[in-house]
């Protein structure tokens, strides 16, 4: 048995045994590095077509085509902490890959796709540590990438979220284009995406997700962006923000549209209060400060799905994790600005577009493909919980999910 082979496994329960590993990709950002790779474990081994060779998971398609069924892993880690991610990389031996038990495709081992600033940031660091050489894909490109695969491969991917509902989009794939993607990371990239490899970046803000969390940190004095994110779902944005009603004596200003409890300037309570920041509830400063920015870059995006005749408006990156009252901030942000005509959609693998992206793009050089069956909400803890090695600490995996597919090989 091959010996990488040997070491992967070596970590784990049979359970939940990784098989082989093999595409890892990064994408190293402002705030977040985030990894994806491909595993083909035990249990999604598949015979196809009685190949019942030293490898299993491979097996021939009709069209000639070998394919590997296995899951598709994501997790993340502070790049601050740059160390923990290499750390773990290492320690699974995911920079090995593994194909080359299968298919002899060893000639670009240890070269692995990277997108993000820190692709070219670290890449020194990469080869001092790891031995390996970071392959830099376009940030841009990966975003558009990675998008355009979710829409068109993984069901139920995106939706939108309204009243506090969740409703998952049929997406037509010969209905997709033209889009606007907004990608909320640190700070905030708005791309025009017109098919695939087609696009234009048409704007962008530094008011993004590093603006909440360093602002939030400062204001609140938090530890970490959840305590943040938990803080703003106790407060109440009204004690600070100054809404319409503050102004109008209670009344709405119905005539240009506003109603008494819109808010006329965020934060703008904290002027005539004169009151100092310890006068206010952390979580009260913190929701004022997340409505404050996500009603922002709603608004920005509207405004620029306007100027090029955009209907659909779909948003990523890690700010927006899933969060309802991000989502709900953006939702009705979108509604209020467009009046009804534009909507904005989520993605499920938000935070995960331009390290999908870049794994993507193993499939210009090496003519793979990758082709998602179903996308199963499986804590992608559940994947390393039998690992003894296995620090939660180290890798920040949140509730992210690993997902079934195949790698059609060529
Ligand atoms: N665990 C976390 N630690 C720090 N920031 C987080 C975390 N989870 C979500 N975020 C938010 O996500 C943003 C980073 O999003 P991301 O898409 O990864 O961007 P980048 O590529 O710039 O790192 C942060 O600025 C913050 O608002
Ligand atoms: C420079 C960036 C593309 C880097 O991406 P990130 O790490 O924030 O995901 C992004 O932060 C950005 O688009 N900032 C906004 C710059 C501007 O248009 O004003």
């Amino acid at each position: 048995m091959d010996q990488r082979h040997d070491q992967i496994e070596g970590n784990s329960e049979p359970s939940h045994s990784f098989g082989q590993v093999s595409h890892l990709a990064l994408d190293i950002g402002g705030t977040l590095i985030k990894v994806v790779y491909f595993s083909t474990s035990r249990d999604d081994c598949i015979d196809h077509e009685g190949d019942s060779s030293a490898n299993n998971t491979l097996g021939v398609s009709k069209s000639g085509k070998h394919i590997l069924e296995g899951r598709l892993h994501f997790a993340k880690f502070e790049t601050r902490n740059i160390n923990d991610c290499l750390e773990f990389i290492s320690s699974k031996k995911l920079h090995l890959g593994g194909f080359q038990r299968c298919r002899n495709l060893a000639k670009d081992k240890n070269l692995i796709k990277a997108t993000g600033g820190g692709a070219h940031k670290f890449a020194e660091l990469f080869r001092e540590k790891l031995g390996i050489d970071l392959d830099k894909e376009d940030e841009m490109d990966c975003l558009v990438a990675g998008a355009n695969f979710l829409l068109k491969a993984v069901h139920r991917e995106a939706y939108t979220y309204v009243g506090g509902e969740k409703e998952f989009m049929q997406i037509d794939q010969n209905d997709l284009y033209p889009y606007l993607l907004v990608n909320i990371g640190s700070g905030v990239s708005m791309i025009k995406v017109d098919g695939d490899g087609k696009f234009e970046r048409v704007s962008g803000t530094n008011v993004g997700g590093g603006t909440f969390w360093g602002l939030g940190r400062l204001l609140t004095k938090c530890k970490s962006f959840d305590e943040l994110l938990e803080l703003s779902y106790r407060g109440n944005n009204r004690v600070i923000d100054m809404l319409v009603g503050d102004i109008y004596g209670g009344m709405d200003y119905s005539k240009i549209g506003l109603s008494s409890t819109t808010i006329a300037s965020s934060f703008g309570k904290a002027v005539s209060d004169y009151k100092e920041l310890e006068d206010y509830k952390p979580e009260d400063v913190a929701r004022s400060l997340l409505r404050m920015i996500s009603n922002n870059i709603g608004q920005i995006a509207y405004l620029n799905a306007l100027q090029f005749g955009l209907k659909r408006i779909f948003f990523g990156g890690f700010f927006i994790q899933g969060q309802p009252y991000t989502m709900d901030t953006i939702s009705v942000a979108v509604h209020f600005w467009s009046k009804g005509e534009a909507k904005a959609m989520f993605l499920r693998h938000e935070g995960f577009l331009g390290a999908l992206g870049a794994y993507v793009s193993y499939a210009k050089n090496r003519l793979d493909d990758l082709v998602c069956n179903e996308s199963i909400q499986i804590p992608v803890s559940a994947s390393y919980a039998a690992d003894p090695k296995y620090n939660p600490r180290n890798a920040d995996l949140n509730d992210n999910e690993s997902m079934q597919c195949s790698v059609y090989t060529a």
